[in-house]
């Protein structure tokens, strides 16, 4: 059965592999788990609750509307960091595809977290579809401006955390000569470096990186993963533990 949905999530299986999988929490509508070939690919912290308690520590948090802090908008201001979609119970709104198996999810201010959307009470509707292939995942994000006066103001972050065994022989290439925002630095330069290491604490967001560049993660001389983005030009490097 490629779409099994449970009272607390939706498990898509490949058709043709039942050892590659991906498990969509309903909360946040996070996925939390994508295992190709019984291999688990994303982080996901020892101390994450996956019980709706709080937003999920690890696999791939929603960011909307706001990425960290806003200090300034008078209404994205009142959120807390990384807004109000990784807090709030999204709707399964059912399979698409058979194959490559596909799941969309939505989530509108009536099913929002009731003491956040009072915060920030604005119209939109949020499509988020994930795509289950046999050796790729695709998560896709459609934004709907619902109200016929009212501006709708956002950021959208895939907050994505991969697995790393051992961060020290691991590097992201085709960054380089990119414009950077260092978040722990609190200053912008231009990363000159060929590639991107973890010798120390990073967190650091890239900014206007053109869709052509395909970001790498190689893992000792592997490259594991392949990164395609569309419409989605900034790109954060992080570096999280335990
Ligand atoms: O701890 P949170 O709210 O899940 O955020 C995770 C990380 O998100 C990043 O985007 C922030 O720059 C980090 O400072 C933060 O640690």
């Amino acid at each position: 059965m490629p779409v099994r949905e449970t009272e607390r999530e939706v498990v898509l299986t490949h058709p043709t592999d039942d050892t590659t999988n991906v498990h969509i929490l309903k909360y946040g509508a996070t996925v939390y788990s994508w295992k190709l070939k019984s291999e688990e690919q994303l982080w996901l912290s020892t101390a994450a609750k996956l019980d709706g308690s709080k937003p999920v520590r690890g696999g791939i948090p929603l960011v909307f509307p706001v990425f960290g802090k806003n200090e300034t908008d008078e209404y994205l201001s009142k959120l807390p960091q990384h807004g109000l979609a990784r807090n709030s119970t999204w709707e399964f709104l059912g399979q698409t595809k058979e194959n490559p198996p596909t799941a969309q999810f939505g989530l509108k201010p009536e099913i929002s977290n009731p003491e956040l959307i009072k915060l920030w009470p604005m119209d939109f509707l949020l499509i988020l579809t994930v795509e289950l292939g046999p050796d790729y995942l695709k998560t896709a994000i459609e934004v709907e401006n619902t109200s016929c006066s009212k501006e709708l103001k956002f950021n959208w972050l895939f907050h994505t955390y991969f697995r790393i065994e051992d961060i020290e022989g691991t590097m992201v290439s085709n960054l380089a000569g990119m414009k950077v925002y260092d978040q722990l630095l609190k200053e912008s330069y231009v990363d000159k470096h060929p590639v991107v290491t973890f010798n120390e604490e990073t967190d650091v967001i890239y900014q206007n990186v053109s869709p052509e560049r395909a970001i790498q993660i190689v893992d000792k001389g592997v490259q594991i993963h392949t990164l395609k983005r569309y419409n989605l030009p900034d790109t954060v490097v992080l570096e999280s533990v335990g």
